[in-house]
Parts: structure tokens; C-alpha cells; sequence
């Protein structure tokens, strides 16, 4: 079972639940957990254009628990506290589009060779493997718990006025629109709008060079696929 296997069930929820908030409270900041959060957060934002009401500002998809992934298995690889090694995660949340960029951090920009794929890998792959060991009876509950509470209070802080609050999260984004890619997750600036300042990806080693080529046409398709089942509802 991946992620995308949890579209069929979960288009037309999230699809009616995005209307009736655009229905009922069309300023609310919406976070977006249910998955697949490639192809969710599009279907948000599909209706609520439908409905004249979208503003791109207010809709995040929730990827904080890459991040928190990331920070705990690099920790462990580097015996480390995760508190002191962040990493920064891109793209989008399942498997070959979570591209974590451990070049960027002063901690993990060393790590190399078979540490470093089985790494990426364990990151990439995390969530599945949670699913894969509940066997039917959920999905990663407690850790994502605390990664939706991290994100939102990220978001209430920038929300309140305070400078410099800045997480990955998946949003309406320009970086690889040009390329048909118009919801991505990079590092973002939460302001009293919601989203500030979208930050560009930085510089990349050609391990994250390779893995972004991965990321983009499987994004594109899982944008696709969101946008194409809110078109054909009536
Ligand atoms: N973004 C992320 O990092 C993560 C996303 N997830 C996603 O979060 C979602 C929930 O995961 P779990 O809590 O493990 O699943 P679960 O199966 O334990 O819980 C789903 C809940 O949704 C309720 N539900 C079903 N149909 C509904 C409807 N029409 N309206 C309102 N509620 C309804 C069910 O009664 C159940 O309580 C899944 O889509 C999962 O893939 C989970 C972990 C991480
Ligand atoms: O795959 C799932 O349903 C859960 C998930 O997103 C994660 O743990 O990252």
C-alpha cells in the first residue's frame, strides 16, 4: 500500500471538506495531513478556486514529519541529539519526491557512500514502513502527532507577528512552475498572512541533484491526478 493507493478514498473526503470550509470559513488556514498530500493539497485548492475563494497563502501541506525523520535518523547516524542536526526536506511527501538535503546541514553534509543511501532511503521510505508494521491498523500516529503540532505552531507564531519563523511545507509554490509543477515544499517564511516568503532550494550536491530529478515528473503526475479529479467532479 502506498500513499497513493489512499487517493481513492480520500479525493472526495478532502474534496468536501475543502468545500465546506470554503462554504463556511473561506479565511481559515488550512493544513493538510490526509494523504496523498501530493495530490490533497492541489484537490484543496482546486475546489476552493472553484468556489472564488483561494488564496494560496492559507494552504499548507503538512511534511514536517519528513523533517522530524530526518533529524532523528541522521542523529542516530551521527549519534547525535536530532535537536542539533535539522535538515532541510523538499519536494513532496512519499517516497521518491521527499528529497531531504543533508549537504545543507553542517552536521550531515559528511555523511557518504552506503550511510548516506540507506539514510536517504529510511527517510524517503519511513512512513511506509510504519504502515507496513501496523498492518492495516493505521498510519504513523504519535510521531505525526507531534510533527502536526510543531508545524502549526511554526504557524501560529508567524501568524502572531513573530520574524523569522521558517519550515519546509508543501505550497502553491513558482520554483518549478515553469515545468508544469505548481505545488512544491521548500523551506517557507510564515508571516501573519500565512506564507511570507517562499525560499529557493539552495545549492545541491549531485547525490540531491539525482534525487530531484526522481522528485519532479512523479510530483507531476501525483499534482495532475489531484487537479484532473476536482475538474471531473460536478
Ligand atoms: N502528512 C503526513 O505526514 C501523514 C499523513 N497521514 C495521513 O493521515 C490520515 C489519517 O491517518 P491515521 O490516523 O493513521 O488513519 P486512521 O485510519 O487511524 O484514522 C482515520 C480516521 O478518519 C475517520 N474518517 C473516515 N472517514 C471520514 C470522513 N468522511 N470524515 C471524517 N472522518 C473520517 C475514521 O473514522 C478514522 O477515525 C491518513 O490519510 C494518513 O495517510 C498519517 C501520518 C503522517
Ligand atoms: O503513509 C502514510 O499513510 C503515513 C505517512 O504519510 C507518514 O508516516 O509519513
Amino acid at each position: 500500500m502506498t500513499r497513493d493507493d489512499l487517493f481513492n478514498t480520500n479525493a472526495s473526503i478532502v474534496r468536501d471538506l475543502a468545500a465546506a470550509i470554503g462554504r463556511v470559513a473561506p479565511d481559515a488556514h488550512i493544513l493538510v495531513i490526509s494523504n496523498p498530500v501530493n495530490s490533497t493539497v492541489p484537490i484543496v485548492a482546486a475546489t476552493l478556486e472553484k468556489q472564488g475563494v483561494f488564496d494560496p497563502r492559507r494552504l499548507f501541506g503538512v511534511t514536517t514529519l519528513d523533517v522530524v525523520r530526518s533529524a532523528r535518523f541522521s542523529g542516530e547516524v551521527l549519534n547525535k541529539d536530532p535537536a542539533s542536526t535539522p535538515i532541510t526536506v523538499v519536494g513532496g511527501h512519499s517516497g521518491p519526491t521527499i528529497v531531504p538535503l543533508l549537504s545543507q546541514s553542517p552536521a550531515a553534509k559528511g555523511i557518504s557512500g552506503e550511510v548516506y543511501q540507506k539514510l536517504v532511503h529510511r527517510i524517503q521510505y519511513g512512513g511506509d514502513e510504519v504502515v507496513k508494521a501496523k498492518d492495516g491498523a493505521g498510519s504513523a500516529t504519535l510521531s505525526m502527532a507531534f510533527a502536526g503540532a510543531k508545524f502549526t505552531n511554526a504557524l501560529l507564531r508567524g501568524l502572531n507577528g513573530e520574524k523569522g519563523v521558517v519550515t519546509p511545507t508543501f505550497v502553491k509554490s513558482p520554483l518549478y512552475e515553469s515545468q508544469g509543477i505548481d505545488f512544491f515544499s521548500s523551506d517557507v517564511e510564515l508571516g501573519p498572512e500565512g506564507v511570507a516568503k517562499i525560499h529557493p532550494i539552495g545549492p545541491l550536491s549531485a547525490e540531491e541533484e539525482k534525487l530531484l530529478e526522481a522528485c519532479l515528473p512523479e510530483l507531476k503526475k501525483n499534482i495532475e491526478k489531484g487537479k484532473a479529479f476536482v475538474a471531473q467532479s460536478a
